[in-house]
């Protein structure tokens, strides 16, 4: 596959051809990945949760999101890379935003994605006008979970609701060129991805989007917790389990190693 970029990941809005993005934090992934006709990889901030074992995504660091997003951009992917900015790296300042969006691209990613709304429009205004794309993301924003209170579905009140499309409209206009809208009700999101000209990626969401996007764990039945919304093709957690039984039996009964595992000298 050809390498995707900014341009063909937008154009799929008005071709109506569904972009479809999942999360990986790892070179393997990756590279398994990059044999698939995959739109987009995410280096998202849930590596916190799926893969150091946080309770939420507070404490992922920029040195975390760096790190694995060096890890991803090394399989040279042809999907387009983008990277989670974590919490704190971006909503003290501008400055440092951009600094921070910066260290991203030079880790590997092609964009970078941030929460939030209306209230981050000189934020992506600022990383947009340094020449780094920039993803939105609305609705349960888990960042915000404490201020949420809980990593509940958004929009229900009309506040909530009208809250939601000024947000989707201000990021455009701030130059956002994709928005990721999570945990959010179908009818709102169908009014938003009508509205903007930009693609919209849905997370429990629904189906009135322009592509969808999942944690790479939970579509693989790896995750510890999974959010209603998340559907697994395969249990990997019993795959791996049963894989771990069986080298157990193999060792203890001496099934392993076999001869061709290891030498003997002749002598
Ligand atoms: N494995 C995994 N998959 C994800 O999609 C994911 C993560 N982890 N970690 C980061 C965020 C957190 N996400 C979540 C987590 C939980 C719910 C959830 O269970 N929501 C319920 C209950 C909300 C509540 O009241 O607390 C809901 O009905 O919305 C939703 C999204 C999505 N992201
Ligand atoms: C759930 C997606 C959209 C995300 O932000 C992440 O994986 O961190
Ligand atoms: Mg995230």
């Amino acid at each position: 596959m050809k390498k995707v970029t900014i341009r063909d990941f937008i154009k799929k809005k008005s071709t109506k051809e569904k972009i479809t993005m999942l999360t990986a934090y790892d070179y393997p992934t990756a590279k398994i990945i990059s044999n698939t006709g995959l739109d987009s990889i995410l280096v998202g901030d849930s590596l916190g949760m799926v893969v150091l074992g946080y309770a939420n995504t507070l404490n992922v660091t920029m040195r975390d999101m760096i790190s694995h997003t060096r890890a991803v951009a090394r399989a040279n992917p042809p999907q387009l890379i983008v990277a989670d900015m974590p919490f704190l790296s971006y909503e003290i300042d501008t400055k440092s935003a951009v600094k921070n969006a910066g260290l991203l691209v030079k880790a590997g990613s092609d964009a970078i994605k941030l929460e939030g709304g209306e209230e981050m429009k000189d934020t992506v205004k600022a990383i947009v006008k340094a020449g780094i794309p920039v993803m939105g993301h609305i609705g349960l924003t888990p960042q915000r979970f404490l201020r949420l209170g809980g990593f509940r579905t958004i929009g229900k009140t009309k506040q909530e609701e009208d809250q939601l499309i000024k947000d989707s409209l201000e990021l455009e206009d701030a130059g956002v060129f994709s928005l990721v809208i999570e945990n959010t009700y179908v009818d709102i999101v169908k009014r938003i991805t009508e509205k903007l000209n930009i693609p919209t990626i849905c997370i429990g969401a629904g189906p009135y989007c322009d592509g969808q996007v999942l944690v790479i764990n939970d579509l693989l039945g790896l995750s510890e917790f999974t959010p209603y919304f998340a559907k697994s093709y395969v249990n990997l957690k019993e795959i791996i389990s049963n894989a771990i039984n069986q080298y157990i039996i193999d060792v203890k009964n001496n099934k392993f190693p076999e001869k061709q595992h290891y030498k003997e000298r002749e002598s």
